[in-house]
């Protein structure tokens, strides 16, 4: 029976891909679970135990997870690239038209009419101070062109937006989602000086942290409105707070919002609504759930962020997967180790990813316990698993 923590509220859906006869999913297991699944929870303080193999994010960001000391304890890591960028999508073109339009004071003006005599009459009196822009015909400048980034471009596109990226390190595979009408700025500083509005897309890590700071929010147009729908941190509040008072940002929206943004007048505050739909928790449950079924079933790997891909097929045979360290001769010191042992390789693979690397073994016969701990006690192996 294979265990696996649940650290948030996730869809039940995953209880269709980990079954009840094999997996015992549950938020009230110990934390020496074989497995992990999470979604915002904050994991940098958790120490896993040797039992821990792969922890599952239901989502995209993992800036709350510790990878590097993942990594060392050789536990996988996944993510679930592009379940919920719809949901995100939807959201920040619709705060866009709303901060645009100026709903939220509207909607907060609105309100203050209750029980006033003639509402009809005073709406319309009243509504002239809260005229706002279309969006049509303005610029909306991208920062980050991945799942979501590209999906905020297109749909700007559509509804008559000129659309500005900026991704250094677009994929080829991406590229190719990416309507023919967002130009590609080759510096960020072309995408400052010409948007309108701005939207982030990129994930919060230690080289993206202040990434819209003073020198950025000084080639802004006057009066730009910044959404960000990524992570908090990607912006420093202090320069942030300047902008705004001078004028140089118009308003913030954002899905992460601190104290101190919650009452200003600039700020929309939304409490972290991006891959809240009932659609998006669904597909991030599920492609997070089959991922780690996989894993533990038959050592597949796809969508991890600490650990090379490595997708091999089920097998009848006795199968040994190995995360190593990427250096010279490992492969050799393993299968030297398997055939001291009298066993035949029937299949292998062998994958890398800068300094780590995995190796899958189908043997024809079973493994003794002093064979693996033999192959665990090579110095680079990090864990040995028997499926
Ligand atoms: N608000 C929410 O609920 C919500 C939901 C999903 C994701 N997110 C956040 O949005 C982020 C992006 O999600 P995604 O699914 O599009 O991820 P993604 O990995 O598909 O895309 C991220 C893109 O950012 C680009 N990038 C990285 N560093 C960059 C830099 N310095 N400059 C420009 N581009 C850079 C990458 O090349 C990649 O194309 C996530 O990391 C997460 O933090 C928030
Ligand atoms: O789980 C959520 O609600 C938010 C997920 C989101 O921040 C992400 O990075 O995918």
């Amino acid at each position: 029976m294979h265990t696996i923590k649940k650290l948030n509220k996730i869809s039940p859906v995953i209880y269709d891909y980990l079954p009840k006869e094999n997996y015992n999913v549950s938020s009230h297991l110990e934390d020496d679970s074989e497995g992990f699944i999470v979604r915002s929870a904050d994991c940098h303080g958790m120490d896993f135990s040797e039992n821990t193999i792969a922890i599952a994010r239901a989502g995209a960001g993992t800036n709350n997870i510790p990878i590097d000391k993942c990594t060392e304890k050789g536990i996988v890591v996944f993510n679930t690239p592009g379940a919920n960028a719809n949901g995100v999508k939807e959201l920040v073109i619709g705060a866009m038209i709303a901060a645009s339009r100026n709903l939220p004071e509207a909607y907060d003006w609105a309100k203050t009419l209750k029980g006033q005599d003639g509402v009809a009459a005073l709406v319309e009196k009243g509504k002239g101070q809260f005229v706002g822009g279309e969006v049509k015909g303005k610029t909306l400048g991208v920062i980050g062109l991945g799942a979501i980034g590209i999906m905020v471009a297109n749909a700007a596109s559509a509804i008559g937006m000129n659309v500005i990226g900026y991704d250094p390190f677009l994929s080829v595979d991406r590229a190719w989602s990416i309507s023919m009408y967002t130009h590609k700025a080759e510096k960020l500083d072309e995408l400052l000086e010409k948007a309108d509005f701005i939207t982030l897309h990129i994930p919060q890590n230690d080289k993206t942290k202040g990434f819209l700071s003073t020198p950025e929010f000084s080639k802004m147009k006057d009066g730009v409105i910044i959404l960000n729908f990524a992570r908090g941190g990607l912006v420093k509040t202090t320069s942030l707070f300047d902008a705004m008072d001078s004028g140089k940002v118009k308003k913030y929206v954002t899905d992460f919002p601190d104290d101190d943004m919650l009452c200003h007048p600039n700020v929309l505050a939304i409490p972290h609504l991006g891959a809240s739909t009932p659609e998006s928790e669904e597909n991030c449950a599920v492609m997070a759930a089959k991922q780690m079924r996989d894993f533990f079933e038959t050592g597949t790997i796809v969508n991890s962020v600490n650990m090379p891909e490595c997708i091999v097929p089920p097998s009848d045979t006795v199968r040994v997967t190995i995360i190593h360290k990427n250096l010279t001769n490992m492969v050799g010191q393993i299968t030297n180790t398997v055939a001291k042992y009298g066993l035949n390789i029937a299949d292998m693979a062998n994958k890398s990813r800068g300094d780590i690397a995995y190796t899958v073994l189908n043997l024809d016969h079973e493994i003794s316990q002093e064979a693996t701990g033999e192959i665990a006690a090579i110095e680079g192996v990090i864990k040995v698993r028997v499926i």
